[in-house]
């Protein structure tokens, strides 16, 4: 039996628009204080789950539990524990981000002194000063992405759900979000995050669901994403050229599973260490020039892969 307090427990959860099945019994635990990652492409069902979390779906069948309250019977009490941050941020177009903020300062419960102390330090934290006597609507996706995040920052939810938090931000600019998400939950939040980025899920998340049209396919740590591939080292080859490419194909998946994209040749095996030569030599032999030869451990897309059939990074396009 597991000793960490449980912050969300899905029990059979299933949601339909019509006849269409958005999420088909998902069973899930997270934990408190745990930065919590859904991984999958468009349209898997990453956003249906963390609304109905966030209470604004109802399940068609099964429950959730938020910290013991059930999303269907304890709605209210619920709403009370959760900060969202949606994946297309919306406001009215009168709006300047400061008094945005203010607002949803007060409604989250801060005094009129609080509210305005609390949110000039968010809007600095964030890098949003220069923006906040803009209207919303005169904001780039990117800092209409981070304003959505102030506001959770502004509430320090006892559960954060951040859907896509850093999508259309710039690569530095993520990595400050990435940091600040961590503080968030270092300071006392659980954290659940819906991503079809790869990276980020490495970068922030401490475990992963991986969600594919619907159904929850694995669950686990990076690491132990990562040990659940058979064969699971890879050996990278940039070669000069790409030729040869169905003679190569035939020869190197004698060792183990091959992809093949425009010059780089990324072979599954198992001690990758021991057949790394080998597969140099056997280049080598067939008169291809290596130009880099390296040991690598998978990559989360490797893992999405081994247990959907399909790239996340193609799935998502
Ligand atoms: N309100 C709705 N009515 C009908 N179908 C819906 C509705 N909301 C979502 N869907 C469908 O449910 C499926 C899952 O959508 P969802 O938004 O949860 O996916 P997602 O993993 O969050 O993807 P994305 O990153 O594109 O938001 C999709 O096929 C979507 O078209």
């Amino acid at each position: 039996m597991s000793s960490k307090t449980s912050a969300v427990r899905i029990v059979n959860f299933t949601k339909r628009f019509g006849s269409f099945t958005a999420v088909d019994n998902l069973n899930l635990e997270i934990y408190d204080r745990e930065i919590f990652g859904f991984l999958g492409p468009n349209g898997s069902g990453k956003t249906t789950t963390l609304l109905t979390i966030a209470t604004v779906y109802k399940p068609t069948s099964g429950d959730i539990y938020v910290y013991g309250h059930s999303v269907t019977k304890e709605d209210y009490e619920v709403r009370k524990l959760v900060g969202i941050a949606f994946q297309d941020p919306k406001a009215l177009w009168i709006d300047k981000v400061q008094d945005l903020l203010e607002w949803h300062a007060r409604v989250v419960g801060l005094s009129r002194v609080e509210a305005k102390n609390v949110v000039k330090e968010v809007l600095e934290t964030l890098e949003l000063w220069d923006h906040r006597n803009k209207y919303f609507y005169q904001l780039s996706g990117g800092t209409r992405k981070k304003v959505e995040l102030a506001k959770v920052l502004i509430q320090r939810p006892r559960l954060a759900i951040l859907d896509e938090p850093t999508a259309q931000v710039d690569v530095p600019t993520k990595h400050k979000l990435w940091d600040i998400i961590k503080m968030m939950r270092d300071e006392g939040s659980t954290i659940i995050i819906a991503t079809n980025d790869m990276f980020e899920a490495e970068k922030v998340c401490e475990r992963i669901g991986i969600i594919y049209k619907g159904r929850l396919v694995t669950v686990d740590t990076i690491s132990g994403l990562k040990d659940k591939i058979p064969k699971g080292d890879v050996i990278e080859v940039t070669i000069e050229g790409d030729g040869l490419r169905d003679r190569l194909l035939s020869m190197l998946s004698e060792i183990g599973r091959v992809d093949y994209s425009g010059n780089v040749i990324r072979v599954f095996v198992e001690r990758a260490e021991e057949k790394a030569l080998f597969v140099a030599d056997m280049l080598r032999s067939a008169g291809v020039k290596v130009k880099s030869l390296m040991i690598k451990e998978p990559t989360l897309d490797d893992v999405f892969m081994y247990f959907t059939g399909a790239r996340l990074i193609e799935s998502s396009q």
